[in-house]
């Protein structure tokens, strides 16, 4: 058995992001020693703004960011134009990207294929085609780690696009999955599959609000709450996994968080 995740809670988002931060950059440390690249997955929702607070904000954490060493990539995005108000890549582009100071070098950005908006299987298998040309053939890694997965929790307890008792839960061999009937609209997108979702070196979730004490207290205080997806990833990876909540969202939750710093 190892560690249990790690649960570090804050009075607000803005006491949240220089922890937050000092996780990023410890990941992207590591990454950096280890092959000089660091290679990131990121969610929609409120994720990547709270994301460009911590990295554009504050100013904790040992060493700089270097964005130039970036890779990221999209844990889910909805097969929708680049240019629409529910891309997530938009939503990176102009929570993150546009405001990058001058002086930091770009990150290399993996958006999909939009030439596969009517198809979203299509859409799927190319842009895991481009996760093999970037992280080594198919055949010789079985899975793509990311030096960092950042998640964010639905109010039911979904991740990426991994919701609920979806049979794509169960998948083991794909490693980017379509939906074309998604609860959380819209309904076409696609998503990591919980064994690549579950693989990173490090993941970190960020879960804010009033309105996830309830799934909260489900994940972290129940059994039942260790099948949803959220549930799932901290059963597979454990220690490696790090929640980033305020106290709002964890309210009446019984497992212990680490209060005020990581
Ligand atoms: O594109 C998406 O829909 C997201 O990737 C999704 O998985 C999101 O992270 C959660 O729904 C949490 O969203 P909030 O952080 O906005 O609650």
């Amino acid at each position: 058995m190892g560690k249990p995740p790690n649960l570090y809670a804050f009075q607000s988002t803005d006491e949240l992001a220089p922890s937050l931060r000092t996780f990023v950059l410890d990941a992207q440390n590591s990454a950096l020693e280890r092959h000089n690249v660091f290679r990131v997955g990121v969610s929609g929702g409120s994720l990547p703004k709270v994301l460009a607070k911590a990295l554009l904000e504050s100013s904790t954490g040992e060493g700089k960011v270097q964005f130039d060493k970036w890779e990221i990539f999209f844990a889910d995005e909805r097969a929708v134009p680049l240019d629409h108000e529910d891309s997530n890549y938009k939503l990176v582009k102009e929570e993150l990207l546009d405001r990058l100071p001058a002086d930091s070098g770009k990150p290399a950005v993996y958006p999909i294929d939009v030439k596969y908006l009517d198809d979203v299987q299509e859409m799927a298998d190319q842009y895991e085609q481009t996760l093999v040309s970037v992280f080594a053939a198919r055949d010789s890694v079985k899975l793509p780690m990311f030096d960092l997965l950042l998640l964010g929790c639905g109010p039911d307890g979904h991740t990426c696009s991994l919701f609920p008792g979806s049979p794509l839960l169960r998948e083991t061999d794909a490693w980017v999955l379509p939906i074309s009937d998604s609860p959380k609209p819209p309904p076409k997108r696609i998503t990591l599959s919980l064994p690549v979702a579950s693989h990173g070196i490090k993941i970190g979730f960020v879960a804010t609000g009033g309105g996830k004490k309830d799934i909260m207290k489900q994940i972290f205080d129940t059994e039942e709450g260790q099948q949803l997806p959220c549930g799932l990833i901290n059963t597979f990876a454990q220690e490696r996994v790090s929640w980033f909540v305020d106290y709002p969202a964890i309210e009446g939750v019984s497992f212990p968080a680490r209060r005020g710093s990581l």
